[in-house]
């Protein structure tokens, strides 16, 4: 792995009375890698230190003095990068999918020996996202039929979308604590083709579409006799998720160890 130069920290914000927080970018060349570094650059209080893609030297992070890793490569390699930043005493904010409990729980077992430490993963820092999330949680035990529709770009890596993936988790649990079957009324008995009832997670099923021209978006329906809720949330454009990335790079530091989702730092 070799550093490369074209990737060094553009310039950096004044300093004002409050000293900045260094940052440095794993995935800095992917699509949202990049809306990262330009949202770390233009704010005030955080300064761009390493930008670090697939073949560059991890370890850059670490030499720069970064204070916070943000991490949005691919699944396959995002627990390795959360285990070099633990070990470096240096706070993670995750927005790398893929994450199932076993991941999570291995990610706590390297965090008990770091109690100063912080690692963030959320599947979606989108606060529309995020608030689509809680109202399926709130509705879904109102509704015998819940099913989740994903829709992404072509070039998406994992299926289904981890926001859909946890989605899917929080209504099943939702109608887990009322007493409800986990998953929709309608059975997968007649299906002539596998798959043709999307993927099933914990009984609710999830469709994946990709097609170009889209970016994120996410339909939960919710359907009762004579009645349908559509909860629905679109991400137009990647900018949609930088307020809540710096939101989780300025608050890691004051909250150490594991926490999923954004959904404690917006008071929800
Ligand atoms: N949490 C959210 O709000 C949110 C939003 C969008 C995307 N995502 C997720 O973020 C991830 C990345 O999405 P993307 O669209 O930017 O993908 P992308 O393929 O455009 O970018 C990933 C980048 O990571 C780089 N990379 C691969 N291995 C690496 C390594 N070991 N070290 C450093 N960099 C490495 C790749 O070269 C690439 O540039 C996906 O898991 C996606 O689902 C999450
Ligand atoms: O573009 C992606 O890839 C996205 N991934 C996240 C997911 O899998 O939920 C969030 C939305 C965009």
């Amino acid at each position: 792995m070799t550093t490369d130069s074209s990737l060094a920290p553009t310039e950096t914000p004044a300093t004002g009375e409050q000293p900045l927080t260094s940052v440095g970018v794993l995935g800095a060349r992917g699509r949202m890698g990049v809306e990262v570094c330009t949202a770390v650059n233009a704010a005030e209080d955080l300064e761009l230190v390493a930008m670090v893609d697939d073949g560059d030297w991890l370890f850059n992070v670490a030499d720069a003095g970064a204070q916070v890793v943000v991490d949005f490569t691919r699944p396959d390699v995002v627990m390795d990068n959360i285990r070099f930043c633990i070990d470096q005493n240096i706070h993670c904010v995750v927005g790398t999918t893929g994450f199932d409990d076993q991941k999570l729980a291995t990610i706590a077992g390297w965090l008990e020996p770091k109690p100063d430490v912080g690692v963030l993963i959320a599947p979606n820092f989108g606060i529309g996202a995020v608030l689509l999330m809680r109202f399926a949680q709130e509705a879904a035990r109102f509704f015998p039929s819940v099913e989740i529709v994903e829709l992404h770009h072509p070039g998406k890596v994992d299926a289904p979308s981890g926001t859909a993936a946890r989605t899917a988790r929080l209504v099943a649990s939702a109608r887990r604590a009322a007493g409800l079957p986990p998953g929709p009324d309608a059975t997968r008995e007649a299906d002539s083709l596998p798959g043709a009832r999307g993927a099933d997670v914990e009984g609710v099923p999830v469709h994946s579409i990709r097609l170009t021209g889209l970016v994120a978006h996410e339909e939960v329906l919710l359907g009762a006799a004579g009645e349908t809720l559509t909860l629905r949330h679109d991400s137009f454009d990647r900018a949609s998720f930088m307020p809540g990335v710096l939101l989780a790079v300025r608050q890691i530091s004051g909250r150490p160890g594991l926490t999923v989702g954004i959904e404690s730092l917006l008071g929800l």
